[in-house]
Parts: structure tokens; C-alpha cells; sequence
């Protein structure tokens, strides 16, 4: 019998990839999906292929919450917070499927990568493990591309820097992002055909409205557009923020190891909209050739993709431009460092909305309703 999936938070920026990706791999044929909404209970649920016309029911209704076989959510931390413990105490004993934060770390989670940790998720599931999470954006993007390294257990440490899209933040984020573009542009349009203005005349002018009372900073607080933020999440007690500490502890969490892997660096804002891209200097812990290190990182799976380190493949097929809204898992900028031979570089981007966030979600959905 076709298993009965309760969806949550499919109308936000996440869950609308999860359905199109969903749609796109005709997913629904396979379950028997029930839509809910914490806001529009008793609306039409969406018009979605294979899927019979209904009505959205109750985000809140326990009692119906508890009939499902699977539970997919992309409501974020504070629903799981409310309703997640209640099911347990009612003994739920169904899957839970989650996008957000909040149960990652948890003794009783596993956190989905299937590309990169299939053999953990089989193992949970056979020892009973219920709830299963979708990890950080930044860290499935880097264990997508440099899969093959960590398998081998080829690596010593890895230091990062994040370039990180507007969307990690939230929809409301990206639409800020783009009024503040809007307003920057809007105020030197004119300015930009005027042979008699120099572009530091015009520089001028853009530094005094992004500094203004009128520029839109309610959700990031300070001017993105022009700028960078160089702090994501809330403050560690070590120095840290959080999403730099979630680089070591969710990577070890997900391979199935504790501290194994050394892993630190510093997660920045830029104002790309979807694709988070990163820098990463990697000890190795064994002197390889570029091109062994190559064919380890393009054979762990089959979205990563290596692009040879020169100007044109680099700017055609390593930008957040080239990979928005496509699976790619492009890596390149491979080179050895000055600092020795076992010391390497490599850029990669990805784009956050899918193999860091919908993605995993699916692919975990299929593996319990094929088990
Ligand atoms: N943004 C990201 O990159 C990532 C997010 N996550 C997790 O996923 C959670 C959801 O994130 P995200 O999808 O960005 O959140 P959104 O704010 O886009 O959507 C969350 C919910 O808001 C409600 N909502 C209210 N108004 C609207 C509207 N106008 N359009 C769409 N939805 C609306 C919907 O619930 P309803 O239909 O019930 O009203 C929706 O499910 C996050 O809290 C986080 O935990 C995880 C990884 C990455
Ligand atoms: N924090 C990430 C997005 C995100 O939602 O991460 P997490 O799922 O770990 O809370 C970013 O801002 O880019």
C-alpha cells in the first residue's frame, strides 16, 4: 500500500523547490500525499501532477498529524519545536523528514546526504532511527564536492571561506537585497551617461545613499547590495558563529564520525541570491598528484564536476550565474600551495535552495518508501 505523506511548509521558498523537484521526478506517484498549512487550512492544495484535487488541511491537528506514515517538513525550527515533541508523546512511530536546524544534532537524528552518507542513513534506519534532517546548506555543498576526499579519509584539515546567497537568510531577505540594488541603481541612473561626472562622483553618491535613513536594511540590518557581511548566525562562545561551527560538527555528525575531521573558517554574506559558493584550503594527509586528486573528487558522485583550473572554464562553469537553479556540483581553482605538496585549493558553488536544502529531503522520502 502507497505510503501516506503529510507535507508542511511547501508553499515557502524551500518547500516550492521540494514540490517542483518532486513534480519534476514524478515522486507523487508513489505516495499518497496529504498538504497541510499552519496559515490557509481549508484553501485548494496546489495544482501538482499526479496529485488529486483537495483541500490543505490543519498544520496544528495532532490527531491527523499522527495518521501519516511520513511527515516532510520545511516549516522551519519553531513548528518542529511545537509539534515534533507532541507526536512523540502520542508514540508516533512514523518518519519525520525535517529542513530545519533544530533536531540535527540530536542523539535520536541522522542528518541526509544520501550521496555522501547512504551507508549511515541504511544503518539508522535498520537500528530504528526515526527522524532524519537535512543538513546545513553550506556543509551538504562542501561535502558534495569534496565527497570523494573525505571517503578516502584523505584529509587532514580544511579551512573555509563561505561566499554566501542572499535566500540562506530567507525569502524576505533576497527581496531586500534586490530593493536595495534597486535603490543604488535608481539614485545614479541618470548620473551614468553624464560625460562631466567621474565614476568616484558617482561612487560618492551611491556610499551616501547606502549609508542613508531611506536605504532598506530592516532584515539584514546593514547595506548587503555594494558590501558584504562577514557574520552568519548567532555568536559561539568560542569565536565562532554558528555556521562556522556547524562546518565541523554537522560534517563528523553526517560521516558518522565525532571530531574526526578538522574543519574551521570564516562564513561571509555576499549578494548572490541563490548559489553559496566557498574557498577551501585543504591539507591532505598524503602527497597526491593533482590529477589522483581530481579523479577521486569527479568519481564520489554524479553531480560533482571538475572544471579545469583555466580563465575560460573557470568564468563559463564556476560562478553562481552558470549553477543557479540546476543540480551542479561544479569544483575547480584545484592547485597545490606554496605552503608544501600535500597543501591544496579549490573553489566550489552550489545552489543552496536545492542539494542544500530540497534535495536531500526527496531523495530521503524515496529511500523510506522503497525500504
Ligand atoms: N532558506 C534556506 O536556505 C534554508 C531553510 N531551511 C529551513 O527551512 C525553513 C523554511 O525556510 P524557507 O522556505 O526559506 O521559509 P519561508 O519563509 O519561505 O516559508 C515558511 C512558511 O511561511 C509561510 N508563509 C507565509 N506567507 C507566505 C508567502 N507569502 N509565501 C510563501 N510562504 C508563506 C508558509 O507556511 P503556511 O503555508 O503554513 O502558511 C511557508 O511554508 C527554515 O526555517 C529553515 O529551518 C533549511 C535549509 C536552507
Ligand atoms: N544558515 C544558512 C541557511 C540555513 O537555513 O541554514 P540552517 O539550515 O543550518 O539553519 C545561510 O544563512 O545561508
Amino acid at each position: 500500500m502507497m505510503k501516506c505523506v503529510g507535507l508542511i511548509g511547501w508553499r515557502g521558498m524551500v518547500g516550492s523547490v521540494l514540490l517542483k523537484r518532486m513534480e519534476e521526478e514524478n515522486d507523487f506517484l508513489n505516495i499518497r500525499p496529504i498538504f497541510f498549512s499552519t496559515s490557509q487550512c481549508g484553501q485548494d492544495i496546489p495544482i501538482i501532477k499526479h496529485v488529486l484535487p483537495d483541500t490543505l488541511k490543519d498544520a496544528y491537528d495532532i490527531d491527523l498529524l499522527k495518521q501519516m506514515d511520513i511527515i516532510i517538513t520545511c516549516q522551519g525550527s519553531l513548528y518542529t519545536q511545537e509539534i515534533y515533541p507532541r507526536l512523540k508523546q502520542y508514540s508516533w512511530k512514523g518518519y519525520w523528514i525535517d529542513a530545519a536546524s533544530l533536531l540535527r544534532m540530536e542523539n535520536d537524528s541522522t542528518i541526509i546526504l544520501d550521496p555522501v552518507n547512504y551507508g549511515v542513513i541504511k544503518n539508522s534506519i535498520s537500528n530504528g532511527i526515526k527522524t532524519f534532517i537535512g543538513g546545513n546548506c553550506t556543509v551538504s555543498l562542501m561535502l558534495m564536492s569534496l565527497g570523494g576526499l573525505f571517503q578516502r579519509e584523505l584529509i587532514e584539515w580544511i579551512s573555509f571561506s563561505t561566499y554566501q546567497a542572499a535566500s540562506g537568510a530567507g525569502a524576505r531577505h533576497m527581496i531586500e537585497l534586490l530593493e536595495q540594488m534597486g535603490m543604488l541603481y535608481n539614485s545614479i541612473s541618470q548620473d551614468l551617461s553624464n560625460p562631466s561626472l567621474s565614476i568616484l562622483d558617482i561612487e560618492r553618491k551611491v556610499t551616501q545613499i547606502s549609508r542613508s535613513d531611506e536605504f532598506p536594511i530592516k532584515n539584514f540590518s546593514i547595506p548587503l547590495a555594494g558590501s558584504l557581511i562577514p557574520w552568519i548566525d548567532v555568536e559561539m562562545n568560542n569565536g565562532q558563529t554558528r555556521e562556522e561551527w556547524k562546518g565541523q560538527s554537522e560534517t563528523n555528525k553526517i560521516l558518522g564520525f565525532k571530531n574526526k575531521f578538522l574543519i574551521d573558517g570564516t562564513c561571509v554574506r555576499i549578494g548572490s541570491l541563490r548559489c553559496h559558493s566557498q574557498s577551501f584550503i585543504i591539507k591532505l594527509k598524503k602527497d597526491l598528484s593533482l590529477e589522483n586528486i581530481e579523479d577521486i573528487i569527479a568519481n564520489h558522485n554524479d553531480w560533482v564536476n571538475i572544471i579545469p583550473n583555466t580563465v575560460e572554464d573557470t568564468l563559463s562553469e564556476l560562478t553562481p550565474s552558470a549553477v543557479t537553479g540546476t543540480l551542479k556540483i561544479p569544483i575547480g581553482r584545484l592547485k597545490k600551495l606554496n605552503m608544501g605538496t600535500k597543501y591544496i585549493s579549490a573553489f566550489t558553488v552550489g545552489d543552496q535552495l536545492l542539494w542544500g536544502a530540497a534535495e536531500p529531503l526527496r531523495r530521503m522520502l524515496n529511500i523510506l518508501i522503497n525500504i
